[in-house]
Formats: C-alpha cells, sequence, structure tokens
C-alpha cells in the first residue's frame, strides 16, 4: 500500500487545562478530498490549524510526505490555509492578491503574473486578473482566495468553513466547482465544515468529530449506509433511534425489545446487552401495511414540504417520546393530525454499536 500524503498520529491537544483533541489519529491519501465535519467546538478547527502549523499538538505527529512536520512554521510545510473570510488585500489587484505567496517567494514579476493568470484561469476567473477584490462578488472573492493559495501549489490544501460567508444556492453552487477544481489539480484538499450536505456532496473521505474524537470516517456513503455510531447517525443525515436490550439471541439472529415493541435483526448480538438501532428517513413506511418491521403506530405532528419531498415528523402512540422522522415522496397525502401505521423494511435497519 502507498504511503499516506498525511499522516495525523496520536494527537493531544489541551487548551490550558481543557483537552480538545483526544488520540485523533488519521491518514489522508494523495488526491483526495477530506472533509472534517461536526458540530461546533467538536475540534475540526484544532485539527486544521495544527495541520497548517498555526497551533502545536500538546502530543502526537503530524507526517506529510513521511516527513515529520509537527514543529515545523506554516511557510516551511507544503501546506496552504484558505479562511473563511478569504483575507485578500483590499488595495491590490485580484492578480497581486494571487500572486502575492509567490512574491514571498522571490519570484520573478513576470513569472508571477504567468502562474497568477493560470492559476485565475483554473478558477474561471481569467478577466478579473487587473480587479479590485471589491468590484467581485462573494463568490469570485472566494475563487480568488483558492487561486491564491493554489498558486504555490501546496501538497495540501487547508480550507475552514470556505463557503461559510456564502448564502445558501450561492454555496451549493460553489460545493460543485469546488470539487471539480479538486479533480482538476489534483491536489488533496481537507475541508472543515458542520453542514453535512456540503460534506456528502464534497468528501470522497468523510471523517465526523464529535468532542475532539473521531467517531466514524469512511467514504460519504458509507458513513451515511451504516454509520458507526449513534452520533453519527444523527449528525450525518437523520435517523429515528430505537434503543433496546437483546432479549433472544441465536448464531444469525437477535430480537432487541425497543419503545415499540420486539424488532428481529438478522445479526448476532450478546444475550442481554443494549442495542440501538437507526433507521433512515427514507426507510420508513407510513401508513400503507408493510411486510417489515411494525413499529406500532404514530400521530403525525407535522409535515414539511420540501419541493422534491415531504419532511414528515411523527410521535409513537406507544412510548410519546419517540419521534419518527420520515421522508416521503411529495405527491403523498399526509397531514397533520394524522393517525398511521408505522414500519420499515428490516435489512435498513442500522445497528449501532455505541
Ligand atoms: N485559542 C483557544 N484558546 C482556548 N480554547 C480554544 C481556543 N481555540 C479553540 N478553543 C476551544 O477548543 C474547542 C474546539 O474548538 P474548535 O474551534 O477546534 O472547534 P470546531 O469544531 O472547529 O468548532 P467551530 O465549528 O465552532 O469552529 C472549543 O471548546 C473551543 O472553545
Amino acid at each position: 500500500m502507498n504511503a499516506p500524503l498525511v499522516d495525523i498520529r496520536d494527537i493531544w491537544h489541551r487548551f490550558g487545562q481543557h483537552p480538545v483533541l483526544k488520540n485523533v489519529s488519521l491518514t489522508i491519501a494523495a488526491g483526495s478530498y477530506t472533509i472534517l465535519l461536526g458540530p461546533s467546538g467538536s475540534g475540526k478547527t484544532t485539527l486544521l490549524s495544527i495541520l497548517g502549523g498555526f497551533v502545536n499538538p500538546s502530543e502526537g505527529k503530524v507526517l506529510i510526505r513521511g516527513q515529520d512536520c509537527t514543529s515545523v512554521p506554516p511557510a516551511k510545510r507544503p501546506t496552504t490555509t484558505v479562511f473563511q473570510d478569504y483575507a485578500l488585500f483590499p488595495h491590490m489587484s485580484v492578480g497581486g492578491n494571487v500572486g502575492f505567496g509567490l512574491r514571498m517567494q522571490g519570484v520573478d514579476g513576470a513569472t508571477r503574473a504567468a502562474k497568477a493568470r493560470d492559476a485565475l484561469a483554473l478558477v474561471g476567473l481569467a478577466a478579473a486578473f487587473d480587479k479590485k477584490p471589491h468590484q467581485l462578488s462573494g463568490g469570485q472573492r472566494q475563487r480568488v482566495a483558492l487561486a491564491r493559495a493554489l498558486v504555490i501549489e501546496p501538497a495540501v490544501l487547508l480550507l475552514d468553513e470556505p463557503l461559510g460567508a456564502l448564502d445558501l444556492k450561492l454555496r451549493r453552487q460553489m460545493q460543485d466547482e469546488l470539487k471539480a477544481i479538486q479533480k482538476r489539480v489534483g491536489t488533496a484538499f481537507i475541508h472543515v465544515t458542520h453542514d453535512q450536505e456540503e460534506a456528502m456532496a464534497l468528501a470522497d473521505h468523510c471523517v465526523v468529530m464529535n468532542d475532539g474524537r473521531i467517531e466514524d470516517e469512511g467514504p460519504p456513503e458509507r458513513v451515511y449506509a451504516r454509520p458507526a455510531t449513534r452520533f453519527s447517525a444523527t449528525f450525518m443525515g437523520e435517523s429515528t433511534i430505537l434503543a433496546g436490550t437483546v432479549i433472544e439471541s441465536s448464531d444469525r439472529t437477535s430480537t432487541v425489545t425497543t419503545p415499540v415493541g420486539p424488532v428481529s435483526l438478522s445479526s448476532a448480538l450478546p444475550l442481554g446487552s443494549t442495542a440501538a438501532l437507526a433507521i433512515r428517513p427514507e426507510h420508513l413506511v407510513l401508513g400503507a401495511a408493510s411486510a417489515g418491521t411494525k413499529l406500532g403506530e404514530a400521530a403525525v405532528s407535522d409535515v414539511v414540504f420540501q419541493g422534491s419531498f415531504k419532511r414528515v415528523l411523527a410521535t409513537s402512540v406507544e412510548e410519546p417520546s419517540l419521534r419518527f422522522i420520515a421522508k416521503l415522496p411529495a405527491t403523498s397525502i399526509v397531514h397533520a393530525g394524522d393517525r398511521v401505521a408505522i414500519s420499515c423494511d428490516t435489512d435498513q435497519i442500522i445497528l449501532l454499536t455505541d
């Protein structure tokens, strides 16, 4: 197997007494798009700052291309960071901004201008070379920041909430562009966000962080379909969670008591252990009799039309603290106040390990 481009080993980080990263290890493959996803305070930015050389970890190592970079200052390591506020120089032209890093490296003016033009072309802004940052839109300024980072050809590009300042529509547009640019240049991107849709749209490799630890990591399709933990199942997309105890177990099957009655699974689990089951919204069936697992009756509390589908919230009649979250076709006829039978395809029940 090829050595990873970035190898993060056993990182702990404390601000004062407070540990914000707790034994984080992670490898990043060359050419990959990695998303660090997690709620506010989970340690994403701290990890990115350690990768960029802005923060020295309390313990652990960062190797880039096999070299120990843990204590190497930002300008001397093969990484560049794109910050959320872009940090463009307002008095300098777009071309000057993009060529700035090369100027710091002592590259001559003609080469700088040529490389800055190429980098601007790469992000679709060739015509903006002589403009000033204030003449550009938010999305364009974001692309200038990206060109400025890419022009110095880093091995790893670090992006801290790069789309955070954009409105939702532009944000989704820029996601497509970011992904296309990353594939074009082939540089490894490591991108911090708390937006799970952004993670699913962009990542080859998604790292779910919670309270200073990595909860789950893998291709977003895998993290979504088979989340490793309960946190991952609720943070990367939504789930209905049923918690219970294993009351029957054989070589290949188990039965778990849940607030809505016993549920059989095709996995062997230790008798008496606790289990959490997650069901994705698109796998819940409302109303119509289903051949799958019956989950009792529920009262529909809210129906939200979302264009291509309806998001339905319903409260279990058997266990009022249990809330079902379902996603139904936009044409479904369902109203708040309806009482419906709930079921799901047994094969789609996700067993969570924590
Ligand atoms: N310079 C600092 N001094 C003290 N505590 C800090 C410092 N920077 C971050 N923290 C704390 O470390 C924890 C992790 O912060 P971090 O910014 O890494 O999280 P995050 O997941 O990136 O969150 P957000 O999405 O809000 O930026 C938080 O509890 C934060 O308050």
